[in-house]
C-alpha cells in the first residue's frame, strides 16, 4: 500500500518553530504565503481554516507536509506549515496570537470579509480583534497584519475596520494603532479549488499519497509596502518585493487580471464554457477581453508598453494546459468583486463622456447570472430579487451606477440582443 505524506517520508526535517499565523487556510495561502515562507526554513505558520475541518485534520495528519503542482514544472513538496487548525479551535488562536513568538499573521479570507462586525457576529475581522486583544492582554508585543486578498487598498481598507472594531476600547484600540502594523500587498498566482485530480496526480509525481494537495501556474508575485516591527520571513528569497506603495500594481492586477476574470466568468458562464482555458478560447471573448484592457490602459498610470506587455502574459495565463480554474469559483460573490474590478474604469470612461462596452457586456452577462439561480454572494437574496430589473439590480450594485440611465439603457440592449 501507498505510504502518506509525512516531514521524513518527503526528505523535510523537523517543522520549524510557529513563528507567523494565518487566517483562511484554503488554496491560495498553500501556493503563495505559504510556498514562500518556505523559503525561509527558520518560520514555521500556524495556520487556520475558518469553518473547514476536513482540511486541517487532512494536513494534520500529514505533519503540516502538502504537494503543490506546478503546472507544466516540477511537483514541490512544502513544508512551511508547522501546524494546521479548524476556525474553531479558538483555545490554540488566542495562544497563538497572544504568542511573542508570532510576528506576523497573514490573511485569506475573501473580499467580503473586509467589514466590521455586527455586535455578536463571528467573522474573519471579529477573530482577529479577538486574537489581538489576547496578545495586548499578554504583554502587547508588536505584531503586523498581511491581508492577502483581491481587495483594493486592503491594508487600508484593514486599518480602518480594525479602528472601527476596536473604538469602544480606548487602551485597546490605542495599542492596534501603535503596535499592530497593517501592510497593503498586491498577490497574484492563479490557483483553482483542488480537485480528486489532484490527489491522484500528486500520487503520480510523488509516489506518496497526499489528501490536500494544490495545483497552481509557475507565475507568482507578491508586493508589500509597510513595516515589519518584529521581523519577517525572508520572503524575498523567493522573490516577493518590499515596496514604497503598491497603489499602481493593484490596480494593474485587479482591473487587468481580475476584472478579465470575473468578465470571462459571466459572459464565459452565459454562453455555456466552464473555464477560464474555454472562455478565452472563445473568439468573441477573446475580443472583449481586449477590448476591456484597452479601456482600462486608458487610465492606469504605467507604459503602455508594460501594459500591453503585462496583458500578453495573462492571455497566455489564462489559455495555460493544467489549470482548469472553475467560472463558478470566479464568479462567487459578483457584488464583493465587481466594484473593484470594473468600476473604477467605468466612472474615469462615464467621466470622459464615453460608454464602455466591454463594461456594458460584463455587468448584462452578470444580471443574466443573477437571473440563473445559482448564485453563491453574501447578497444573494437581494440581488436575485432585483434581478428582474436592470435599474434596480444595478442600483444594488452602486447607486452611481444605477442611477445613470444611459448605461442602464445600454444594459437593457445588450440583454435583449443576447
Ligand atoms: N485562488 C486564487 O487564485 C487567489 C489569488 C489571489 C488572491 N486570492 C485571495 O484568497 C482568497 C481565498 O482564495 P482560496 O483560493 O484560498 O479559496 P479557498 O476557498 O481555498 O479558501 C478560502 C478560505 O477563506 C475562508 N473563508 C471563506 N469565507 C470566509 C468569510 N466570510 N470570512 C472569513 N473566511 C472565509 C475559507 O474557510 C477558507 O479557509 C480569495 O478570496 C482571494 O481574495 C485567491
Ligand atoms: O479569488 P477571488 O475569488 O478573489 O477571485 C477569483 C479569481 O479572479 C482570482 O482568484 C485570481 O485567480 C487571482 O487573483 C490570481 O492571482
Amino acid at each position: 500500500m501507498t505510504g502518506r505524506i509525512h516531514r521524513t517520508a518527503a526528505g523535510l526535517g523537523p517543522a520549524a518553530p510557529v513563528r507567523a499565523v494565518h487566517l483562511g487556510l484554503g488554496g491560495f495561502h498553500r501556493s503563495h504565503q505559504a510556498w514562500y515562507t518556505a523559503g525561509d526554513p527558520e518560520w514555521g505558520i500556524a495556520a487556520y481554516t475558518f469553518r473547514n475541518t476536513e482540511l486541517p485534520r487532512a494536513l494534520t495528519e500529514q505533519q503540516g507536509v502538502y504537494t503543490l503542482l506546478v503546472a507544466g514544472e516540477e511537483a514541490e513538496v512544502v513544508g512551511s506549515l508547522s501546524r494546521a487548525h479548524a476556525g474553531a479551535d479558538r483555545e490554540s488562536w488566542l495562544a497563538d496570537l497572544a504568542s511573542p513568538d508570532v510576528a506576523v499573521l497573514t490573511l485569506t479570507v475573501t473580499e467580503a470579509a473586509y467589514a466590521v462586525p455586527e455586535p455578536g457576529q463571528d467573522s474573519a475581522v471579529q477573530r482577529v480583534v479577538a486574537g489581538l486583544r489576547a496578545r495586548h492582554r499578554s504583554g502587547g508585543a508588536p505584531i503586523t497584519v498581511v491581508p492577502c486578498d483581491n481587495v483594493p487598498d486592503n491594508g487600508a481598507v484593514l486599518r480602518s475596520v480594525l479602528r472601527s472594531a476596536t473604538r469602544d476600547d480606548r487602551r485597546f484600540a490605542a495599542w492596534v494603532e501603535e503596535q499592530v502594523s497593517v501592510v497593503s500587498t498586491v498577490v497574484d498566482r492563479i490557483t483553482p479549488a483542488p480537485t480528486d485530480e489532484d490527489v491522484a496526480a500528486a500520487l503520480r509525481a510523488t509516489g506518496l499519497r497526499d489528501e490536500a494537495p494544490v495545483r497552481t501556474e509557475p507565475f507568482t508575485e507578491w508586493l508589500l509596502a509597510g513595516d515589519f516591527p518584529a521581523g519577517r520571513p525572508a520572503w524575498e528569497r523567493r522573490g516577493a518585493r518590499f515596496v514604497p506603495d503598491v497603489g499602481v500594481y493593484q490596480q494593474r492586477k485587479l482591473w487587468f487580471l481580475n476584472g478579465a476574470h470575473s468578465l470571462l466568468a459571466y459572459a464565459g458562464l452565459a454562453r455555456g464554457h466552464t473555464t477560464i482555458r474555454e472562455a478565452v478560447d472563445d473568439d468573441a471573448l477573446a475580443g472583449t477581453v481586449q477590448q476591456w484592457w484597452d479601456t482600462a490602459a486608458r487610465h492606469i498610470a504605467l507604459d503602455p508598453a508594460e501594459v500591453a506587455e503585462y496583458c500578453r502574459r495573462l492571455r497566455d495565463r489564462f489559455a495555460a494546459p493544467g489549470i482548469r480554474h472553475q467560472l463558478r469559483q470566479i464568479a462567487t460573490d459578483g457584488s464583493q468583486k465587481i466594484p473593484a474590478r470594473w468600476l473604477p474604469v467605468l466612472r474615469a470612461e462615464r467621466a470622459a463622456g464615453r460608454l464602455p462596452g466591454a463594461v456594458v457586456t460584463g455587468l448584462a452577462a452578470w444580471l443574466l447570472h443573477l437571473r440563473g439561480g445559482e448564485v453563491r454572494d453574501p447578497r444573494a437574496a437581494e440581488l436575485v430579487e432585483s434581478a428582474g430589473s436592470v435599474r434596480r439590480a444595478l442600483l444594488a450594485l452602486d447607486e452611481e451606477v444605477g442611477a445613470d440611465d444611459e448605461l442602464v439603457s445600454a444594459v437593457e440592449a445588450e440583454l435583449h440582443r443576447t
